[in-house]
């Protein structure tokens, strides 16, 4: 074994003693116990032959030792496959308490993770390797590691029985074995970078079996038809994985015929030079009749425990994966909470200004600056706009003020202090999402969710829901607050996308942050909901900040202040008033829009005539 594997070995042995403590030792002391009974059983083999071989050739009356010595062997195989039961049953416990531990590696790691991670792609090969090792390497490290225990117990016990008979075969025992040990080696190697370069295909494969069985995307999936086109990709996806393996695959079951084959000429040679001696008087039957047993148990055994821990390797190669994630993302976030211990202490000021000046962000992996040199100020019982075409910045400014993305250029100040730690500005701000969370849990979840860690206040869990207009829905839900907002849960009910609205609206009001981001709260609510929302904004969020995102011009005008954005840039700035009197781009897009209804709105002296018509009528 090489130094890697004992390392990693140790490192198996560690997460499984961290994992279930009590059924690690249990299981290594059952196989302590089987490998010993083994050793014994191989010395009274030796013995049980030589009486034998007295009885027949009538030179002893040797049958009042031979009985119990049979029956120990007997009671010490017995024992031996009872054990192999006891310790099976508490590998499975041990397997599942290893998953958990590993899993919730993974999960903290992930959860811990800044969001601009998620930018990379090579993030989330990480993650999947992660993923990966938490999902499938337990069960196998385990059931590895256990097999590998035994088989080298099993060994270092054979050998010792052996050594005190025929020590001489010890060594071709080993050199027989390792060409074998080496192919397999190579193999695990190969299959590890396999694995790795194959990430990115794998994860595209999944999320076409994810487009054909998620809920969400099942009605769009059957409208389009694009089942069988979906299918067809993912199938390509997979022939171009397996013809991948398959190669690998075929390349080492050669090399490892090939090292088979060398290690058994190796363990004829020694049998033809056994019966050489045999012959020739060097050694007696009942030595040789052992040895060549325990020469085949030994090999067999060696060969099964470097197998083991060359495939316990690969394992552990995606364990290490797993390791490196969670450590990535550990230091992350310790550096985060060291810029948060730099932070002055007490209790937090009181949320009066936020200032961006300078700004400029440009997403990992792209050219183009998102943003650049954007300067914004939002100030506490203000509502501030932010509009402009798609594309123009709106989104990753909010997602800036609200602290989940570190600009590169330029400078946050709150309440006049720069701020060090972006992460902060999170504690103090709602963030109500275009593409809001839409959490398949009971809908008081929903709502709670926006103060996690907290316990559930039920009060102020209705009190938001009444304020984004979501209580009357709810009270008429099967469970009521209770019922699970997905039908793919028992007793399960479905919102229509509006409700959905009014739920992240509510986990808005249930956080109750001085700073409120709303990044068009209102694209699924019906016109009447839309205008109570703005109407009464102000004192839905009396005292607050708000920085409201629109594209709905008219539901802007009454704001503070607005920024108009162009191509990641401030190109206008102002009141409705003001803007309108510059007759730039903001005026233009509104007179647009507003264009859309006054064509269409009827002539007042037609409402006239209509009822007159009707009244004739
Ligand atoms: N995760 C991302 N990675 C790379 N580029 C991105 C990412 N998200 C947005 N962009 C790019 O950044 C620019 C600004 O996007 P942003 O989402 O902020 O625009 P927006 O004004 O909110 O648009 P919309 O009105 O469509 O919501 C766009 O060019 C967009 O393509």
């Amino acid at each position: 074994m090489s130094g890697g594997t004992v390392a990693s070995a140790a490192f198996a042995v560690r997460l499984a003693w961290r994992a279930h403590r009590r059924g690690l030792i249990e299981v290594v002391a059952m196989q302590l116990i089987t490998a010993i009974g083994l050793s014994v059983a191989l010395l009274l083999l030796r013995a049980v032959v030589g009486d034998a071989l007295t009885i027949v050739t009538g030179s002893a009356p040797a049958a009042g030792r031979l009985v119990p010595a049979l029956l120990v062997v007997a009671l010490i195989g017995s024992t031996g496959a009872v054990l192999t039961i006891i310790s099976a049953a508490r590998q499975r416990l041990l397997g599942a308490k290893l998953d958990r531990y590993l899993t919730s590696l993974v999960l903290a790691a992930a959860d811990r993770a800044e969001l601009e991670r998620f930018e990379y792609p090579d993030f989330h090969d990480r993650l999947h390797r992660a993923v990966h090792a938490s999902r499938s390497q337990p069960v196998i490290v385990i059931t590895m590691l256990i097999a590998m225990l035994q088989a080298a117990l099993t060994a270092v016990a054979i050998a010792v029985a052996f050594a005190a008979m025929a020590w001489w075969l010890l060594p071709f025992a080993v050199i027989s074995v390792l060409p074998a040990l080496k192919a397999a080696r190579d193999e695990r190697d190969a299959h590890y970078g396999l694995h790795r370069g194959l990430a990115e295909n794998r994860r595209l494969r999944e999320y076409y079996e994810h487009l054909l069985t998620g809920r969400d995307e099942a009605a769009e999936v059957r409208a389009l038809d694009l089942g069988p086109v979906l299918r067809r990709r993912w199938d390509r996806q997979y022939r171009d994985e397996i013809s991948a393996v398959a190669k690998v695959i075929g390349t080492h079951v050669r090399r490892k015929v090939a090292a088979r084959l060398a290690g058994d000429a190796v363990t004829a040679a020694v049998l033809g030079g056994i019966w050489w001696l045999l012959a020739t008087g060097v050694v007696d039957l009942p030595t040789v009749t052992a040895g060549v047993t325990g020469l085949w148990l030994l090999s067999s055994r060696v060969q099964i425990a470097g197998m083991m821990a060359n495939g316990m390797g690969e394992s552990l190669l995606y364990l290490r994966d797993l390791r490196s994630f969670a450590a990535s993302s550990a230091s992350a976030s310790a550096s985060a909470e060291d810029e948060q211990e730099a932070a002055p202490n007490g209790p937090p000021p009181r949320w009066e200004v936020l200032e961006a000046r300078q700004i400029r962000f440009t997403y990992p992996g792209t050219d183009n600056a998102a943003l650049h040199d954007v300067s914004i100020t939002v100030r506490r019982g203000q509502v501030v706009a932010l509009v402009g075409s798609n594309g123009s910045g709106k989104t990753t400014l909010a997602k800036i003020l609200a602290g989940l993305y570190r600009p590169q250029d330029g400078l946050l100040r709150h309440n006049g202090v720069t701020v060090a730690d972006t992460a902060r500005l999170r504690d103090t701000t709602s963030l109500v999402f275009q593409d809001f969370g839409r959490y398949r849990l009971p809908a008081v979840d929903n709502i709670a969710l926006g103060r996690p860690g907290e316990p559930v206040d039920a009060a102020r869990v209705t009190a938001a829901a009444r304020r984004a207009g979501a209580h009357e829905f709810l009270r008429a839900l099967p469970l009521g607050y209770d019922t699970v907002l997905s039908k793919e849960f028992t007793a399960g009910a479905d919102l229509s996308g509006g409700q959905w609205q009014r739920m992240a609206l509510a986990r808005a009001f249930y956080r109750d942050t001085p700073f409120v981001i709303l990044d068009e709260p209102t694209a699924a609510l019906d016109p009447q909901a839309e205008a109570e929302l703005f109407d009464h904004m102000r004192d839905l969020f009396a005292d607050r900040a708000v920085l409201l995102i629109s594209h709905r011009l008219a539901s802007v005008r009454s704001a503070d202040r607005i920024y108009v954005l162009d191509t990641g840039r401030v190109v206008e700035e102002g009141t409705h008033t003001s803007l309108m009197r510059d007759n730039a781009l903001y005026a233009r897009l509104f007179r647009l829009q507003a264009s859309g209804y006054t064509s269409d709105l009827p002539d007042p002296r037609d409402d006239r005539r209509v009822s007159e018509n009707v009244r004739t009528a």
